[in-house]
């Protein structure tokens, strides 16, 4: 039986992202291998003849699940019939701008694209926000589909995640298979909380393995707070590779489920959980099955975790007040 192409929009594809995250979803990996896509690229009118070039491209992969792809500056036209939409082109901040007007500035970018996965998507469209500031510009787009059920609107931590689990197993020398349910809380910024208190290495719990406080408060949580920034000194640009790869495991993981005994993390809607204020993009740990999400419950949170986890959330707090002064929610 021939499977019907699930159409894919990405945004933003003719930047570093979408060149490392395009390919990837047309060999296969974001869906799965049985899985036939359509790709719908959204770029502003300068990105257009590069986006072009990278279509020709993946045509000369001749990628056997890719069925079709289109390019479009009109959100109406590439957001329609999408079941996935990966919304990667924001605007980025630049020398003197506040971060009020970084907020309005991807206001206006996506406001008009969440109106357009309202009027136009699939009915069963999941959305990942990877554009920075990822949590509040999910929460722009979510205000702006009412809709589209609020959950299927989240936020890329997958990358923090991702990068918590690489430390992890460096310190410990443990393998990276053997790290389970680590839990980015909060927001994907600098205020974001790594949490192994609950994590596993080997089926031993990862803070009795590691046994260092100090270590947790001085070295692992800023090393992955602030990997996008050290990865910008670097590579004198921001994550590309590792934030497409990330962007595929968050996608990957929620339509096809979390393993057994593991969990992952994904800023997502929330229910008020763990004293997180409802409606807020926050990132939480998640178990998938179904195609669908939950918070996973009962965790307790300990004296260290309390207010790391509190901080993150009030600047997730702080960034709706801001965006909702601007006339965006
Ligand atoms: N959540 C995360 O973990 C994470 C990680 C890395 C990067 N990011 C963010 O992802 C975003 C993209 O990063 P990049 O390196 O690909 O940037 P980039 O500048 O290389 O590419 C962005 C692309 O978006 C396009 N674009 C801008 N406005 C658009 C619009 N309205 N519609 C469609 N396309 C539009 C631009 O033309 C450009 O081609 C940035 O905001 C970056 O900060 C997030
Ligand atoms: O683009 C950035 O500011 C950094 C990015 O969000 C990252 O985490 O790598």
């Amino acid at each position: 039986m021939t499977r019907t192409p699930v159409n894919v929009t990405v945004t933003g594809a003719a930047g570093q992202i979408g060149y490392a995250l395009l390919f990837r979803i047309a060999s296969g990996h974001l869906l799965g291998a049985d899985v036939p896509v359509k790709l719908r690229l959204l770029e502003i009118p300068q990105g257009l003849k590069a986006a072009e070039g990278t279509a020709m491209e993946l045509d000369d992969c001749a990628f056997p699940l890719l069925r079709g792809i289109d390019i479009s500056d009109d959100p109406a036209t590439a957001f329609d019939g999408t079941n996935v939409a990966l919304l990667v082109g924001a605007r980025p901040r630049t020398k003197g701008m506040e971060r009020g007007d970084l907020l309005e500035a991807n206001g206006g970018i996506f406001k008009p694209q969440g109106k357009a996965i309202n009027d136009h998507a699939a009915d069963d469209v999941k959305v990942l926000v990877v554009g920075n500031p990822a949590n509040t510009n999910a929460l722009i787009a979510q205000a702006a589909a009412p809709d589209v059920p609020a959950e299927r609107f989240t936020a890329m931590t997958r990358l923090d995640h991702n990068r918590a689990v690489s430390q992890l197993a460096a310190r410990t020398g443990a393998a990276v298979s053997d790290i389970k349910k680590l839990t980015i809380w909060g927001n994907h910024s600098a205020t974001q909380y790594p949490d192994v208190f609950h994590a596993e290495i080997a089926g031993k719990n990862a803070a009795e393995v590691v046994n260092d406080e100090a270590w947790l408060a001085d070295t692992f949580i800023p090393t992955v707070a602030k990997r996008g920034a050290a990865i910008i000194e670097a590579r004198g640009a921001s994550s590309a590779a590792s934030a497409a790869n990330a962007a595929i495991d968050h996608v990957h993981t929620w339509v096809t489920g979390t393993a057994e005994g593991d969990w992952t993390s994904m800023a997502i809607p929330s229910d008020g959980s763990y004293g997180v204020p409802e409606g807020l993009i926050s990132s939480f740990p998640v178990t998938c099955a179904g195609g669908r999400y939950e918070i996973v419950q009962g965790l307790e949170i300990n004296e260290f975790s309390r207010p790391r986890i509190d901080a993150s959330v009030q600047e997730l707090a702080d960034e709706r007040e801001a965006v909702r002064g601007l006339g965006l929610l």
